[in-house]
């Protein structure tokens, strides 16, 4: 958990942000509880003040809803989070404006953040008005002039009376960032704030948003899909993923040096810096599952490239990832048996087709094994050991019977691991903390596995 440090400006305990909370129809016709979008799920964070911290993920990861959390836009589910030392859902009502004054939210898209019938000048006034600033009309607008001009409009007057469709993209966004600024807060939340922004002139808003840091001594959080821009602007990065912050720490770590599987894939998926440059995919199976529903243990386990096998495991990591596949595939209805064996004259050849592919990876092509096409693997070429084969071929015969649940039996009995099991802590590795079984204490996990990752 968070500490109370000197530096902090923000700091999240343990908070958790659920949506839809009542039962659903289908829910009640089940007769199960109701099962709540688990948005953002027991995260730890702290954001030391002139630090700029970037969160990233794939989309629908929890991003926004974090950094609305933030600005106290949504209050937690459970857990606190605390700004300058004070927990922000005990703030008394004087205290909430000064708070409403200290922090703020640039929003990705300008256009909706601006309310087309106001000018630049009713746009950027309006917050000093509500929070009672500046001493009489002329002391406002001086003041909305040097804001306009801080943020590159300039010369400032020009602007004054214009309407947002009267200016470009990147004019409406400075409008946005001056509307932020013009109360001289402290900290700012940006979502996404270059992405609706055509690409020639992002760099120049970001470099401008940059240099508004120094000028106003802000403490920024960039919440962004784009590693590219998060590489280039953050001091630290905290990744998502399906609502847990995975992986946190000092930017350069994360990204030359990350810890966590989820991490290494995400980084795997972004172009080369150099034009020309081969673009590397992430060694990663399926998507992203649905929130409502996540898996058990570590929430990445079904996709993760390095899935711990039990410690008795004799084949290679990659044999126990497929067998893992595999079993995945059977409990979610992924592997059609039948189809697969249609067509084949005896139940030993049906039963070779369904290894086939059951064992294969859907993975890009420079992640497959040497024996894999077209949806199947050559299972010679596979480092299994003899009686996880056996299992397989056993539970693949009780799938052609139509008996799932003795299958299932045999394939939990040979492919179980602890990702599946418990849920990851985070804990310290190098300079970044990260929440993945292959850092826990048990030599074992990381022998078997990691062995680069004993720092
Ligand atoms: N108001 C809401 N009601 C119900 N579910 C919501 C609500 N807001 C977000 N969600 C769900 O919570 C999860 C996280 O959404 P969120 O928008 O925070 O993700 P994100 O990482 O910012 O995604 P994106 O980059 O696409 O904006 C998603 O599954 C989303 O559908």
């Amino acid at each position: 958990m968070a500490t109370n440090d000197a530096d902090s400006l923000v700091e999240i305990q343990n908070v958790s942000k659920l949506f839809d909370l009542s039962q659903s129809a289908i829910d009640q016709l089940l007769g199960r509880e109701a099962q709540p979008v688990r948005a953002v799920q027991d995260v730890d964070l702290t954001i030391n003040k002139g630090d700029i911290m970037g969160i990233a993920g794939e989309s629908g990861c929890g991003k926004t809803t974090l950094g609305k959390l933030l600005v106290k836009l949504y209050e937690p589910t459970s857990g606190r989070i605390l700004f300058d030392g004070r927990d922000m859902s005990e703030l008394l009502r004087e205290d909430q404006q000064e708070f409403r004054q200290r922090v703020q939210m640039i929003f990705q898209d300008p256009f909706e953040s601006l309310n087309p019938r106001m000018t630049v000048f009713q746009s950027v006034v309006e917050p000093l008005k509500i929070n009672d600033i500046g001493d009489g009309y002329q002391d406002r607008r001086e003041q909305v002039i040097q804001v306009l001009n801080d943020v590159g409009l300039s010369p400032a007057e020009a602007y004054l009376n214009e309407f947002p469709k009267e200016l470009s993209g990147g004019e409406r966004q400075r409008v946005a960032i001056a509307r932020a600024l013009v109360v001289n807060p402290d900290f700012i939340v940006c979502d996404e704030p270059v992405s609706m922004l055509d690409v020639s002139i992002r760099a120049g808003v970001l470099n401008l948003m940059k240099e508004l840091q120094d000028e106003y001594g802000l403490t920024y959080v960039f919440i962004s899909h784009d590693l590219s821009l998060i590489r280039y602007m953050c001091d630290r990065t905290a990744i998502m993923y399906l609502g847990n912050i995975v992986e946190q720490g000092p930017t350069d770590d994360v990204v030359n040096d990350p810890k966590h599987p989820y991490t290494e894939a995400l980084f795997d998926a972004v172009p080369e810096i150099e034009p020309g440059a081969q673009r590397r995919r992430a060694n990663v199976t399926g998507e992203v599952p649905n929130p409502r529903n996540p898996p058990s243990g570590c929430k990445f386990h079904p996709r993760c490239a390095n899935i711990i096998p039990p410690e008795d495991w004799s084949g290679s990591q990659d044999a126990f990832r497929r067998g893992f596949n595999f079993k995945r595939r059977v409990q979610t209805g992924d592997l059609e048996v039948e189809d697969i064996a249609e067509g084949h004259a005896d139940q030993r050849s049906a039963v070779d087709a369904v290894l086939e592919t059951g064992l294969s990876l859907e993975l890009p092509e420079e992640h497959q094994a040497d024996g894999e096409r077209m949806g199947t693997v050559d299972v010679d070429s596979i480092d299994i050991p003899k009686q996880a084969e056996n299992a397989l071929r056993s539970a693949t015969r009780d799938l052609l019977d139509g008996n799932e649940e003795d299958a299932m039996e045999q394939l939990n009995r040979e492919f179980s691991s602890i990702c599946e099991r418990s849920s990851p802590e985070l804990r310290q590795s190098g300079e970044q903390t990260t929440a993945c079984h292959l850092y826990d204490s048990s030599p074992s996990n990381r022998e078997a596995i990691a062995p680069d990752a004993s720092d």
